[in-house]
């Protein structure tokens, strides 16, 4: 960690370096003060440029600081230094300026942006406001409402949108450095007053006090349940309200008491678990340093139904060149015409950011119906509908005309990888890709280990996430693998809890309060209940294949509800019929409105089966909803299904709207303490023998048993098992 500097023609260039991101750490931001100082204090010095090295600014205050507990000299003061300096400074911004990367470069009296740069202020993003003047001086410099919008969502600006906004004064295509040296040589001598971001008045619309107003209701909506979005809307207030000095407390005293909470300690740990889980290893002992992913150059999609088209539009994002396939004319037409709309409508989001590079470098998109240009692709994945037969029959075709060097993936959320593989000259190049819906927009994927999926394979479809922008999760292959085998269990708790007296807007509500994105009825809704339906016709747990004589809330020796079923025959497929759990305004429509029919069909249903209904309050839907969750995450771990709790965190923080401000619910669990939950899972089981899904599993009792030791450490405890990854 280091900041060196020279001289060039009178401007000293000062280089932040402390590798991979330069985030701010106490060495760094004490070796930058000095440096600044010895600049200033330099008579042969008239002006300075601070830079990152290898091309990155700085990705803000060092995250991996914040548990300690010495803390080193403030960023607050280095940034005060730098914008009180008399001398001008220059921020050469390359690859990223984010939290206090970006609130040192709004310290400096100029900044100029390499194009293909972003800044922002994520500091939300891992439960905090920004803390060292950043929520001051960009109102002050782009207005209230643009900073309300950054700071609140924490987004990512690119250079462009950033020149737009105002937070930079130029960008430039090449010689980030030597253009900030130019800039800085020619603005010598020149009065400084009106760049000293913090000496000017904030920019407001004309009736502040109810746009804030306006803004944290909203912010309460949107961010249901997390405190720092909040914090973000009160440091604004402080800005248009105090003098900066007083506005700069404030700040500070937000800061403080964010640092304290669960929350962000929850984020903290999202965010390394993300970067931990991206770094696979396998038991064998393989991983990302040991297996080197083989070069994607070009990719073909198979099959252009939701999921198809919206991973088509994934891949073309990451201008990856790809070839999308139907298995007939019409289906071509239809698919390919709404992965054009898809495209354009990419294409228009990023102009309104003043992307206009944006649409040339998208990656070409080939429409056919000939499996011969497939001939030459270097990954292809197979999005048709989840039906075994159809899956095998295109896998052995596959086999016959890829390349043998041609990686083969398979879009399922649950179906066998190697019954796949098994059919293919290439079972080792065989990867389950578990995209979540829509592919273009959805941060997860699931990449699903088979049992002949060799470690390149893995290597290339991790590879693979990380280019389309995806957090990449490894998983074993099992049944609905990770993701859906917990939110099954989950699913189902919910509708037992409406067999038992609750509504679905009661549960609902209650664990969107928790902070999920939907709640399981609205989700079902959404989804389709078809869907579910005709899987599990598929399997005979309703349908023609169920053994006669089978009682109609059972299904060997656990209970099982007929609802979701007896809905769908009455034609109540959700938003798309209009009607499902709840009623909507027309079929297709999104607005979901309690049906006075459900709760008489209840109350029907109830009769007929001669339920005991009993009250069911917030806390028992909570517990048992995501309990029952929590709980088959441990046999997830015990199965060695998943390598560890950080897996299935980022699978839920990622993929299933789980509330990232809670950790994720294995981390969740940890914070609510093993001994809790364990203690509920068994009062609940013995309410409920027959949902055997309550009994707590082993190795949950095995971790309390051995003292309710912290998250990092359940791994140690699952002793010899049986891995699938
Ligand atoms: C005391 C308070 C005073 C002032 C308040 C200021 C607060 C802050 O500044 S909070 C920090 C705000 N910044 C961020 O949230 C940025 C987070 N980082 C990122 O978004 C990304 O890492 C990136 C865009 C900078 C780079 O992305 P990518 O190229 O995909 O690489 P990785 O994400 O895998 O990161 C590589 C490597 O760097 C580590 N890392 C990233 N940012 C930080 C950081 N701010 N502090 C410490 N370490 C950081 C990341 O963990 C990876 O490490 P490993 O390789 O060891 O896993």
């Amino acid at each position: 960690m280091a900041a060196f500097s020279y001289i060039c023609d009178s401007v000293a260039v000062i280089t932040m370096s402390n590798p991979p991101v330069n985030a701010l750490s106490s060495a760094l931001i004490r070796a930058v003060q000095k440096a600044v100082e010895e600049a200033i204090g330099d008579f042969a010095v008239e002006a300075i440029v601070i830079r990152g090295d290898k091309g990155k600014f700085s990705a803000g205050a060092d995250i991996r600081e914040f548990n300690r507990l010495e803390r080193g000299p403030p960023l607050v003061s280095l940034i005060d230094l730098i914008e009180d300096s008399k001398k001008p400074v220059v921020a050469a911004i390359e690859g990223v300026a984010l939290g206090g990367g970006l609130e040192l470069a709004l310290g400096c009296h100029y900044r100029i942006a390499h194009a293909q740069a972003y800044v922002g202020l994520p500091e939300v993003l891992l439960g905090l406001v920004p803390a060292a003047g950043g929520a001051l001086r960009l109102p002050r410099l782009i207005g209230i409402s643009a900073t309300l919008s950054m700071i609140t969502t924490g987004k990512y600006v690119q250079a462009r949108e950033a020149l737009k906004l105002g937070i930079v004064d130029k960008v430039v295509g090449e010689n980030t450095v030597d253009e900030a040296i130019q800039l800085a040589k020619k603005v010598i001598g020149q009065p400084l007053g009106s760049r000293q971001l913090s000496t000017l008045p904030v920019q407001c619309p004309p009736n502040v006090e109810a746009f804030l107003d306006e803004a944290m209701v909203k912010v309460k909506k949107q961010f249901r349940g997390a405190q720092s979005p909040l914090a973000c809307v009160e440091v604004l207030r402080a800005a248009v309200q105090l003098p900066y000095l007083e506005g700069k407390k404030k700040e500070r005293e937000l800061f403080q008491f964010l640092y304290t909470t669960d929350q962000t300690r929850a984020q903290q740990y999202a965010f390394f678990a993300e970067r931990e889980v991206a770094k696979w290893t396998l038991p064998s002992g393989a991983s990302w340093k040991t297996a080197s992913p083989q070069p994607i150059r070009t990719a073909a999609v198979i099959g252009l139904g939701t999921m198809g088209r919206s991973i088509v539009t994934s891949l073309a994002k990451a201008k990856i060149p790809v070839i999308a396939l139907e298995q007939d004319k019409k289906q071509l037409d239809i698919g390919s015409k709404a992965v054009m709309s898809l495209l354009d409508r990419e294409i228009l989001k990023m102009e309104q950011l003043g992307h206009t590079e944006f649409t040339n470098s998208l990656g070409p998109v080939q429409f056919t119906l000939d499996y011969g240009k497939l001939r030459d692709v270097d990954i292809v994945i197979e999005a048709v509908f989840e039906n075994m037969a159809l899956k095998k029959e295109i896998f052995r075709h596959l086999s016959g005309i890829c390349k043998p060097e041609a990686f083969l993936c398979t879009n399922t959320s649950g179906l066998d990888i190697d019954e796949m593989a098994s059919v293919t000259n290439r079972p080792q190049m065989v990867i389950g890709t578990h995209f979540f819906s829509p592919a273009h927009i959805m941060k997860l994927l699931e990449v699903v280990h088979g049992h002949y999926t060799s470690s390149t394979t893995i290597s290339t479809a991790m590879r693979l996430a990380k280019m389309l922008g995806k957090v990449g999760v490894l998983v074993g292959n099992c049944p609905s693998f990770v993701g859906n085998r917990l939110m099954r269990l989950y699913v189902e708790q919910a509708v037992f809890l409406v067999e038992e007296g609750s509504k679905p807007e009661e549960i609902d509500r209650a664990l969107e309060d928790f902070g999920l994105a939907m709640g399981p009825f609205r989700m079902m809704d959404l989804a389709g209940l078809d869907i579910g339906w005709k899987a599990r016709t598929e399997i005979g747990l309703t349908g023609p294949k169920l053994p006669i004589g089978t009682p109609a809330r059972q299904r060997g020796s656990k209970r099982y509800s007929p609802l979701p079923d007896i809905l769908c025959e009455k034609g109540r497929f959700g938003q798309k019929s209009g009607q499902g759990w709840y009623k909507y305004e027309k079929s297709g429509g999104r607005n979901a409105m309690p049906d006075p029919w459900l709760y008489n069909f209840l109350s029907e249903y109830q009769r007929i089966h001669n339920l005991k209904t009993h009250y069911v309050t917030q806390e028992e839907i909570i517990e048992r909803c995501l309990y029952v969750l929590i709980n088959e995450g441990f046999k997830v771990l015990e199965d060695g299904i998943a390598s560890g709790p950080e897996d299935i965190d980022v699978i839920y923080n990622n993929g299933y709207g789980w509330p990232k401000y809670t950790g994720g619910p294995m981390y969740y669990a940890s914070i609510v303490g093993l001994p809790v939950v364990l203690t509920k899972l068994e009062k609940y089981y013995g309410a409920n023998p027959d949902i055997p899904d309550l009994k707590p599993s082993s190795f949950l009792k095995k971790l309390v048993s051995k003292g309710n030791p912290p998250l990092k450490e359940w791994r140690s405890h699952l002793g010899f098992q049986s891995s699938m990854l």
